[in-house]
């Protein structure tokens, strides 16, 4: 059993307590503090960039058992604002949210959405996806913005490297946002904030381990591990896990960026990761596809048109505790905003319920086998 409080910036922002170890793998079940609660790990983060995630409301994220929720940074910087958040009372006064929330630096969106204009060590000037105006961000921006949206736990500003990327690149910009790294935990003065580093290294082990190490001196409350996800075998993504989480403190939280589906969350969590976010469940219910423990269920499909079964007939959500795939389905065509709610509804659940299962299993101290048995039924 291990029991251990991680301090950022000389407070103890959190205590990360009984990371319970399970057989042979790095599995974990912890509980991490923050100033909005004590929240379970392993644990999936509904992503909701703009203040909020797609389709749903905060009073049904609670139900479902939702923690900690996600917004971007870069979002909010360019639209509304985050001075303008702060007015407000900060996002979760905003979006009226008392649960958790984590927002990340931008260090992603800028190198994926805004047309790129320049990196340099001072931080990366781009051309905003909305209007086309010149913006610049740096470490220290980032840090203020976040500082503004008052954000339970806050990402350093770093550069997500593209993939493929040619090794002496890597290694520069890797050595980049380690300096990105410390300049964020300068600029970082909010008491009762955390501020995890984001390690880097691109597909290659020697940088992936300079990176985590490299980092672990500066001494952060938590990691994340970045430059993943983003387009390489899965393979590669458990290769880079392999090098780096054994570098990673194991009394502060390890956070994959943007992971993932059930079989990459089950793998991750043997590699001793603890929290995800991820697009992936909220978009793909948007284009009527639901989620199960054997796969993908395409709910507009016509084979559900007389299907007055639930998604999941064993799943607690909303949805399928009260409508049929042929309701969802008719809903779905005939563009009715409430039939991608029950998807987004269904999927979120789905997720969040999958997380704590593995929690429980680790606790019991089955993980191994309740990994096999996952993996055994479900089809990408
Ligand atoms: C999909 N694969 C994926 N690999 C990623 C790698 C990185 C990374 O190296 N650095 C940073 N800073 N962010 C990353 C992110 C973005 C996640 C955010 O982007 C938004 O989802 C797309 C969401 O914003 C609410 C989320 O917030 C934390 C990644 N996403
Ligand atoms: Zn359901």
């Amino acid at each position: 059993m291990l029991t251990c409080a991680f301090a950022g910036q000389k407070k103890v922002l959190a205590a990360y307590e009984e990371a319970v170890k399970c057989g042979y793998s790095g599995a974990r079940a912890g509980r991490l503090h923050t100033p909005h609660g004590v929240f379970d790990t392993p644990m999936f983060m509904p992503v909701g960039t703009q203040a909020t995630v797609k389709a749903v409301s905060p009073r049904e994220l609670k139900e479902m058992g939702a923690q900690i929720i996600l917004s971007n940074t870069y979002h909010l910087y360019l639209r509304p604002g985050t001075e303008l958040v702060a007015e407000a009372g900060g996002l979760h006064r905003f979006m009226d949210w008392d649960g958790g929330i984590l927002t990340d630096s931008g260090g992603f969106q800028v190198f994926s959405l805004g047309p790129l204009r320049k990196i340099t060590e001072e931080g990366a000037a781009f051309r905003s996806h909305i209007d086309g105006s010149t913006q610049f961000l740096s470490p220290e921006i980032a840090i203020k913005a976040q500082m503004n949206l008052g954000a339970d736990i806050i990402m350093a500003f770093d550069e997500c490297i593209p993939y493929p990327a040619e090794y002496q690149y890597a290694k520069l910009s890797t050595e980049r946002t380690t300096r990105w790294a410390e300049r964020s935990q300068k600029a970082h003065t909010r008491s009762g904030q955390a501020l995890f580093a984001i390690v880097q290294g691109g597909m290659y082990q020697d940088l992936r381990r300079v990176s985590a190490n490299d980092l672990v001196s500066l001494d952060f409350p938590g990691y994340g591990i970045g430059g993943l996800s983003v387009g390489e075998p899965k393979p590669v993504m458990y290769e880079m896990l392999e090098q780096t989480v054994p570098l990673l403190p194991e009394n502060k939280p390890r956070y994959l960026m943007g992971v993932g589906t059930p079989d990459c969350l089950v793998e991750a969590v043997r590699y001793g990761i603890d929290m995800f976010d991820c697009v992936f469940p909220t978009r793909v219910a948007r284009n009527g596809t639901a989620m199960t423990k054997s796969g993908r269920l395409v709910v507009k499909n016509a084979a559900y048109a007389k299907d007055f079964l639930p998604i999941d007939e064993n799943c607690g959500c909303y949805a399928c505790q009260n409508f049929s795939r042929a309701y969802i389905r008719h809903l779905l065509k005939a563009d009715e905003i409430f039939g991608l709610r029950l998807t987004t509804i269904h999927n979120l659940y789905f997720l969040l319920d999958f997380t704590k299962k593995m929690r429980q299993a680790i606790l019991e101290d089955r993980f191994l086998s309740f990994r096999e048995e996952f993996l055994a039924q479900y089809c990408k």
